[in-house]
């Protein structure tokens, strides 16, 4: 077994008095496709915060390759809001993160040509973000965390304003990418699906405070076909935990 590239041990995050995360304890390895689900409120952004290190643990320890978490370029975050400029160009936006580093000019255009090339946007390089669909803006924000060459790519919900279609081109542009960057990334989700079809391992959360419940380990072979009965099994699995197929209805009774 490798040293784990993220370790938490019994980590609680409190706002103000608000117990919001409660004795989280989790490893995730190098090059591991992580997701997170739960409803809404249990704190699965909290959690992707603190392993960013935007946030810091009330109590435990939260631990990047065994030092205590600090915000920096190890860490990339990525929302569902794609957060390009508006008046630079998609290469000038994927360049934008070089800018603080010490690179010459020709190697920030040959680094950002390059991610610009992996996400497919090779013929877009010199449009800009109005010019493009939503799909497209979402590839751009992923060459632009890229290009940093992060260790973890942190995602919140980063494809929830797509539609279907482009989702899953985007979910397979993902593993194709992961697969030659070799990146550890942590994707927060509200799509089961989308959890099961990316993931090596699923946290499960659930509220009151938020915790993790469970962990499922998704051991089919990548790239995974949705409609096989593996997959069904695990979806059921999912489902079941949630409790959509039996809804628990509090029965209220008038004597
Ligand atoms: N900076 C903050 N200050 C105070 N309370 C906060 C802060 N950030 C989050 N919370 C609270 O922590 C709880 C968990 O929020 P969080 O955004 O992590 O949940 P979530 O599971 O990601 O929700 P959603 O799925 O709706 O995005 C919520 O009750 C929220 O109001």
């Amino acid at each position: 077994m490798t040293t784990p590239i993220v370790s938490f041990q019994h980590v609680s995050k409190k706002f103000q008095d608000k117990l919001v995360l409660n004795d989280i304890t989790f490893t995730i390895e190098e090059g591991e496709f992580i997701s997170i689900l739960g409803k809404s409120g249990c704190g699965k952004s909290t959690l992707l915060n603190l392993i960013g290190g935007f946030e810091e643990p009330s109590s435990g320890k939260a631990l990047l390759h065994n030092q205590p978490i600090r915000t920096g370029r190890n860490c990339i975050m990525l929302f569902q809001e794609y957060g390009l400029l508006p008046w630079r160009s998609v290469i000038k936006n994927v360049e934008l993160g070089l800018e603080s580093l010490q690179l010459s000019q020709e190697e920030k255009r040959e680094r950002s040509n390059f991610y610009v090339q992996l996400v497919g946007l090779e013929e877009n390089k010199y449009q800009f973000p109005h010019q493009l669909s939503g799909g497209m803006k979402q590839r751009v924000a992923i060459a632009r965390a890229l290009v940093m060459q992060p260790e973890i790519l942190l995602m919140d919900e980063p494809f929830a304003a797509l539609d279907t279609f482009n989702r899953y081109y985007l979910q397979d542009e993902l593993l194709r990418i992961q697969e030659r960057e070799k990146t550890t990334i942590v994707l927060v989700t509200h799509d089961i699906d989308e959890a099961i079809y990316l993931s090596d391992r699923i946290f499960i959360m659930n509220s009151g405070p938020g915790h993790l419940q469970r962990e499922l380990d998704i051991t089919l072979a990548k790239p995974r076909d949705r409609s096989s009965s593996d997959f069904q099994y695990f979806r059921k699995t999912i489902f079941e935990h949630f409790h959509f197929d039996h809804p628990e209805q509090p029965i209220e009774y008038n004597i």
